[in-house]
């Protein structure tokens, strides 16, 4: 695979001990503790952009914003806008017009591809900022050029399961933190779901630490393809 020019990327995940982050019915789940939520938080305002599916735009309706005034302060401080850029991976521009995502509480970009009809892409330029890659799925390899093209150094990814199964068999993750939060969910969503990696795709353990009452793993991805 020909190398790129993209931004450093992380996925951050919160996940059952038995390697869920969600159950049957795909609604949203807590499973990071307090601790964790606050340094998710922080990761969000070291980052430049957050990216997510539109299966976790459909099933949470998250904002992904900084939600420390202080952390937002430090953003401005430093010359940065408050939160980071919002990027949604919606093939078929099938996120709603009422989403929180688009409440013009910090800048998003919905990426679609040629799959996405017109006027629903119509619909929401009005409300964001709209990227073409892609003939059926968003090309995420492209996406990661973009982004890097209008200056974006980190991207940290925050699910879900499809999505991030896409970004590492294209070879485009960094990183990957896992909060393993004290329960057993069952079924439902992993980490990353798709077809078997085969082989497996390697990671070496960088840190692993307790968090609250949870364990806090980061690895770093060795198959870079990109
Ligand atoms: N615990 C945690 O930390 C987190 C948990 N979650 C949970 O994860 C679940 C959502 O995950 P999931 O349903 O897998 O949805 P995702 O958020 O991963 O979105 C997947 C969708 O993105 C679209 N897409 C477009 N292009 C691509 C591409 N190249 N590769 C992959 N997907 C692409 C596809 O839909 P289309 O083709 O229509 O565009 C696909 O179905 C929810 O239950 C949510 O609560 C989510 C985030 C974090
Ligand atoms: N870190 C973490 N821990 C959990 O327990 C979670 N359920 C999630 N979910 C992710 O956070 C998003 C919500 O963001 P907002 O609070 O609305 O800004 C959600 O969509 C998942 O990506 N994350």
């Amino acid at each position: 695979m020909n190398s790129i020019m993209r931004p450093h990327v992380f996925i951050n995940v919160a996940a059952s001990a038995d390697g869920r982050i969600s159950d049957e019915s795909r609604r949203q789940i807590r499973i990071s503790c307090e601790e964790d939520m606050q340094r998710v938080d922080r990761l969000r305002a070291e980052s430049d952009a957050i990216v997510v599916g539109i299966g976790t735009v459909l099933s949470d309706d998250p904002r992904l914003t900084v939600k420390s005034q202080a952390l937002r302060e430090e953003r401005v401080k430093n010359g940065r806008t408050p939160n980071p850029l919002r990027v949604v991976v919606d093939s078929r521009a099938r996120t709603p017009l009422n989403a929180r995502v688009l409440d013009g509480e910090a800048e998003t970009l919905v990426a679609v591809s040629d799959l996405a009809d017109e006027e629903r892409v119509a619909a929401l330029r009005e409300k964001a900022s709209v990227f073409v890659a892609g003939q059926e799925k968003v090309d995420l390899r492209a996406l990661m050029e973009y982004l890097y093209s209008i200056g974006v150094r980190r991207v940290m990814v925050e699910g879900g399961a499809r999505l991030n199964h896409s970004l590492i068999a294209e070879g485009l993750v960094d990183e990957i933190m896992v909060y393993y939060g004290g329960m057993i969910i069952g079924n439902g969503p992993c980490i990353a779901d798709g077809p078997s990696f085969k082989p497996p795709v390697p990671l070496e353990l960088v840190r692993v630490s307790r968090l609250g009452s949870g364990v806090l793993a980061v690895w770093k991805v060795l198959a870079d393809k990109s």
